[in-house]
C-alpha cells in the first residue's frame, strides 16, 4: 500500500460517523470486540452442553426399569397381598436369568474368589434409598466389601440365599445375603424383609442396613452379628460341657420375647414371624439374641387373622392351627416361641428321629416328663449347673402355655415377658437371700402344681385337633402334630 492509500485509509477511519458522533475505527473496533465475545460465548454454551449429556449418560436412567422405584411401589403392592411359597433351591447359582437381558453383567459366581465382572460399571457410594430407611447399596459395592462375593466369605447358606460376611468402605462389618433366583422366590423374600424390618429399630432383631437391586441381583446387607446362631450352640460340636448357662439361656429367650413382642405389639401393621426357630436367633458375643430371617414374614393389619392356601414354616415348629387350618396370626409365632424354650432348656431338637420312640417329638415327650413329674430330667445334660427348681418350672410353665393346642389360649409376647421377668426378679431375690424357697413357698408349688395340670390338660386333648387327615392342603406338614 502506498503512502497516499495508507493516508486516505486514516481519513476515512478517522472521519465520525452517525452512531453518538463515534469515529468509524471505533465502531469496527466495538463490533470486532462483540463478534469474539460472542463466539466465545457461544462456545462455552455449547462445550457446557456436551459435557452435560455425557455425565447423564452415565448414571442409569431413572426410567421405569430403574430400580429402586419399582420396587418400592411393589412393596407397597406386598403389604395387601403377597403369598410366599414353598421352595428351597437346589443349587447355588447366583446369577439370575433374567441378568443376560437386562445387559449388566456376565458369568455365574462360584467356588473361585476371583472378582467377577459387573457390566454396570459405576462406583457410585452408597445412597440414601428411596423407601425412607437404610441405604441402596451398589452390587460393586458389595462385591467389593465381600472379596468378590468369595467362598471363604459365606457364612452359611439358608433356603433363600447365601449369606456372606463383608466389610464395608467405611470399615463396618455386614453379612450379606444373596438371594437366590427360585422362580420369583427371591423377589419376593425380598420384598418381605425390605417392607417387613426395613424400618424396624431394636436391639433383639437384626438390623437391615440396606439392599441392593441391581438387575436381577437381590440382595440385603445386614447389622453382623458375630457369634452364630443358637442352633450351632445348641445342637453344634460344642464338647460335653456347653458354654449356654442357664442364665445365658434365659436371658436368650427373654431377649427373643422382647423381639417378637416388638414385632407383635409395637408396630402397625403388625408383624408375624413365620420362621422363629433357634437357627434364626442370631447371638453376639454378650449373648444378645437377635431374631432374624424375616423372609417368611407376614405383614397383619391390628386384629387380623389371615387364611393362607400354603403353610410356610420350619417342621417341628409350626403351629397346630396353621399347619390344618392356614389360618396365621401371631399366635401361631407363640407356639414356636414355646417349642423355641423347649429346645433351649433340654439341648433337644424339635423332632429328632435318632431318638427312641416316645421321645421323636419333643413337646409330647416334655409334656410326659412333666406329667411324671420328672422335670429335672428335661434339662439338657450338657448344662453346667442345674437351675433352681423354681427357675425350670416358671420356665416350663411359659413353654406349656405358649404351645397350647387352642390358639387364644395362649399368652401374647408381651404377657410372656412379664412372666419371665417375674420369674427373673423372683429368682435372683432367692439367690440374693442364699435361702431355697421351693419347698415353703406356697407360690412355688403352686407353680409346680400348674405346670402339671397344665401338660396333663395338653396331653388329654393334643391330638383331638391334629389328626393325620386333614393334611390336604399343606405343603411342609407333619403327619402328626403331637
Ligand atoms: N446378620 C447376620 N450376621 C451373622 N450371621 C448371619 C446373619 N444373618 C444370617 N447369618 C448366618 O447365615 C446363615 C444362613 O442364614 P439364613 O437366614 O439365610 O438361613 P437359615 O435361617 O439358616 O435357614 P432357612 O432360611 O432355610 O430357614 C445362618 O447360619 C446364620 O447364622
Amino acid at each position: 500500500m502506498s503512502v497516499y492509500d495508507a493516508a486516505f485509509v486514516n481519513t476515512e477511519l478517522s472521519k465520525p460517523t452517525s452512531i453518538f458522533g463515534l469515529r468509524l475505527w471505533v465502531v469496527i473496533g466495538i463490533l470486532v470486540g462483540s463478534l469474539i465475545v460472542l463466539t466465545l460465548f457461544l462456545l462455552s454454551l455449547c462445550l457446557t452442553s456436551r459435557h452435560r449429556s455425557k455425565a447423564h449418560k452415565a448414571q442409569p436412567k431413572p426410567t421405569t426399569d430403574s430400580p429402586t422405584p419399582v420396587i418400592s411401589k411393589e412393596i407397597q403392592e406386598i403389604v395387601h397381598d403377597l403369598h410366599v411359597e414353598i421352595g428351597k433351591p437346589d443349587h447355588r447359582v447366583v446369577v439370575y436369568s433374567d441378568r443376560a437381558s437386562s445387559g449388566e453383567s456376565k458369568g455365574t459366581l462360584n467356588s473361585g474368589c476371583e472378582t467377577a465382572s459387573y457390566g454396570s460399571g459405576n462406583v457410585v457410594g452408597p445412597e440414601v434409598s428411596h423407601l425412607g430407611w437404610g441405604r441402596w447399596y451398589t452390587l460393586r459395592e458389595l462385591e467389593a466389601a465381600t472379596n468378590g462375593l468369595c467362598e471363604e466369605n459365606v457364612i452359611g447358606e439358608g433356603g433363600y440365599g447365601i449369606v456372606y460376611s463383608g466389610i464395608l468402605s467405611d470399615g463396618t462389618k455386614v453379612a450379606v445375603k444373596n438371594l437366590l433366583n427360585n422362580r420369583g422366590q427371591a423377589e419376593k423374600e425380598f420384598k418381605v424383609e425390605v417392607e417387613a424390618i426395613g424400618r424396624v429399630r431394636h436391639k433383639n432383631l437384626v438390623r437391615l442396613l440396606g439392599y441392593c437391586v441391581e438387575g436381577a441381583y437381590r440382595m440385603l446387607v445386614y447389622e453382623y452379628v458375630d457369634n452364630g446362631n443358637l442352633d450351632q450352640w445348641l445342637h453344634g460340636d460344642i464338647g460335653e460341657v456347653s458354654p449356654l448357662t442357664w442364665d445365658i439361656r434365659m436371658n436368650v429367650i427373654l431377649g427373643t420375647a422382647k423381639g417378637l413382642a416388638y414385632l407383635h405389639e409395637g408396630l402397625e401393621p403388625k408383624v408375624v414371624h413365620r420362621d422363629v426357630k433357634s437357627s434364626n436367633i442370631l447371638v453376639d458375643r454378650q449373648w444378645n439374641p437377635k431374631v432374624s430371617d424375616f423372609g417368611l414374614a407376614k405383614l397383619l393389619c391390628s386384629e387380623n387373622s389371615y387364611v393362607t392356601t400354603r403353610v410356610m414354616g420350619t417342621f417341628g415348629y409350626v403351629a397346630p392351627e396353621y399347619a390344618c387350618t392356614g389360618m396365621l396370626n401371631e399366635k401361631s409365632d407363640v407356639y414356636s416361641f414355646g417349642i423355641l424354650i423347649m429346645e433351649i432348656i433340654s439341648g433337644r431338637s424339635p423332632v429328632d428321629y435318632s431318638r427312641q420312640q416316645g421321645e421323636v417329638n419333643l413337646v409330647e415327650w416334655l409334656k410326659t416328663m412333666v406329667g411324671k413329674r420328672k422335670a429335672e430330667e428335661i434339662v439338657d445334660p450338657k448344662l453346667p449347673e442345674m437351675p433352681a427348681s423354681k427357675a425350670l418350672k416358671r420356665a416350663l410353665l411359659v413353654a406349656l402355655r405358649c404351645v397350647d393346642p387352642d390358639a387364644t389360649k395362649r399368652p401374647k409376647m408381651g404377657h410372656v415377658i412379664h412372666m419371665l421377668e417375674a420369674d427373673d426378679l423372683l429368682v435372683r431375690d432367692e439367690r440374693r437371700t442364699g435361702r431355697d424357697t421351693s419347698r415353703s413357698d406356697p407360690d412355688y408349688q403352686q407353680d409346680d402344681h400348674v405346670v402339671v395340670k397344665i401338660a396333663d390338660k395338653h396331653l388329654n386333648e393334643g391330638t383331638s385337633d391334629t389328626s393325620e387327615g386333614d393334611t390336604g392342603r399343606n405343603h411342609h406338614q407333619p403327619t402328626r402334630w403331637r
